[in-house]
């Protein structure tokens, strides 16, 4: 029997040396398609074969498109594993890998630290409402005309945290280092240990309390529904648009809303729609729902601050987050299982 071969969907950026000592253990190998029609030729035509694992990027979707069940239906019979560079794994049909036996891991922790930084930027840049004048002082105009409204401070705010995980954890701590008091909403409740402190509230309270709410929250479409009774029984059966029109009335007015984890988690049309009446003050953003589409209701609006997906986007943390997914392929080629599988997977 030859090495066992690992596939590579992406580009490793940083990590290069750890990815080249794979080499000793297995046959590394790339595909040549440009777009997702040749990508499934190509994995029809056989050139995967023998592939027991594959390293994939958020960005490789632009070739492959999502990893759903059409696609994993047509990857070898010998993939048994899939390891995605990044937290949020929304682009892999969890479920259509469980039915065909693959394993996923994604790479939680690592990016926390970097996420929550960009959160906290947002907070700041939208309650003090910097946007505004940041546009005016580079057309010449110094604060604009007529200057913007006061912001407001952080200090005395209550922060609702919904979706309180790793980067919920750490956000809660820098924004107490601000003077912020954190309550939180997630499907259960944390140990004291975890919530540190932060109060529990239900998704309704979270809505009507909070002076600022962020959006911590993994997005998820129809694969909880199938994969867990508890989760199909509940009311939240799925993350997409969690946030919408009814969610807004329920702010306080003069909310704001910051979201770092997927644009899709909020309904876009009903937070423009919130903002242009006022009801939302401003928010934050750094994803979006049709990447790298923006809404062009948010760009229009002054009151929003835009960032592109940059929430990892620093040497160190990008780095890091190879290191822990080449960590996950080099465990499947040592010891036949990843060092962690994402939530759905982990009572399997
Ligand atoms: N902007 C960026 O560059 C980045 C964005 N992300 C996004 O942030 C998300 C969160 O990342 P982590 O904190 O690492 O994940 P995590 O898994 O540690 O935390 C997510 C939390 O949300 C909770 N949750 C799940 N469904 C919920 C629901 N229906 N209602 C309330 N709470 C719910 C979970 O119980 C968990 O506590 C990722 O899924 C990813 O989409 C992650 C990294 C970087
Ligand atoms: O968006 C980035 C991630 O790690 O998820």
């Amino acid at each position: 029997m030859g090495k066992p071969r690992v596939l590579l969907l992406g580009e490793i950026e940083h990590a290069h040396k750890t990815w080249d000592a794979l080499s000793s253990l297995a046959e590394l190998v790339t595909p040549s398609s440009r777009s997702r029609p040749e990508f499934l030729e190509e994995c029809r035509s056989g050139k995967f074969d023998g592939v027991l694992v594959a390293y994939r990027t958020f960005a490789s979707v632009s070739i492959t498109g999502m990893i759903d069940e059409e696609l994993v239906q047509a990857l070898p019979e010998s993939l048994k594993f899939i390891c995605n560079c990044g937290a949020g794994y929304d682009q892999v049909d969890v479920h259509a890998c469980t039915a065909r036996g693959i394993r996923v891991s994604n790479v939680p922790t690592a990016v926390d630290d970097a996420t929550a930084d960009v959160n906290m930027f947002l907070i700041l840049g939208a309650l003090r409402g910097f946007n505004t004048s940041m546009i005016a002082l580079r057309e010449g105009k110094w604060r604009g005309h007529p200057p913007p409204p006061l912001g407001h401070d952080p200090e005395g705010k209550v922060l609702g945290i919904l979706g309180m995980g790793g980067i919920g954890r750490n956000l809660k701590k820098k924004a107490e280092a601000f003077g912020m008091r954190v309550i939180y909403h997630n499907r259960s409740k944390l140990s004291e240990e975890l919530a540190g402190g932060a109060d529990y509230v239900s998704f309704d309270d979270l809505l009507g309390t909070s002076d600022v709410i962020s959006l911590n929250l993994p997005l998820n479409v129809k694969y909880f529904l199938v994969l867990s009774q508890k989760e199909a029984n509940s009311k939240q059966k799925h993350t997409r648009h969690i946030i919408s029109t009814r969610e807004f009335e329920k702010m306080k007015k003069g909310v704001v809303v910051v979201n770092t984890a997927r644009g899709a988690v909020i309904d876009e049309d009903a937070l423009v729609k919130a903002l242009d009446s006022g009801l939302v003050w401003s928010c934050g953003l750094d994803v979006y729902e049709e990447e790298p589409k923006v809404h062009p209701g948010l760009i229009a609006n002054p009151h929003v601050m835009l960032v592109p997906h940059m929430g990892t986007w620093t040497v160190e943390t990008q780095t890091a987050m190879e290191q822990w997914n080449i960590g996950n392929v080099r465990a499947v080629l040592e010891k036949g299982e990843l060092n962690n599988v994402v939530p759905e997977q982990a009572d399997m």
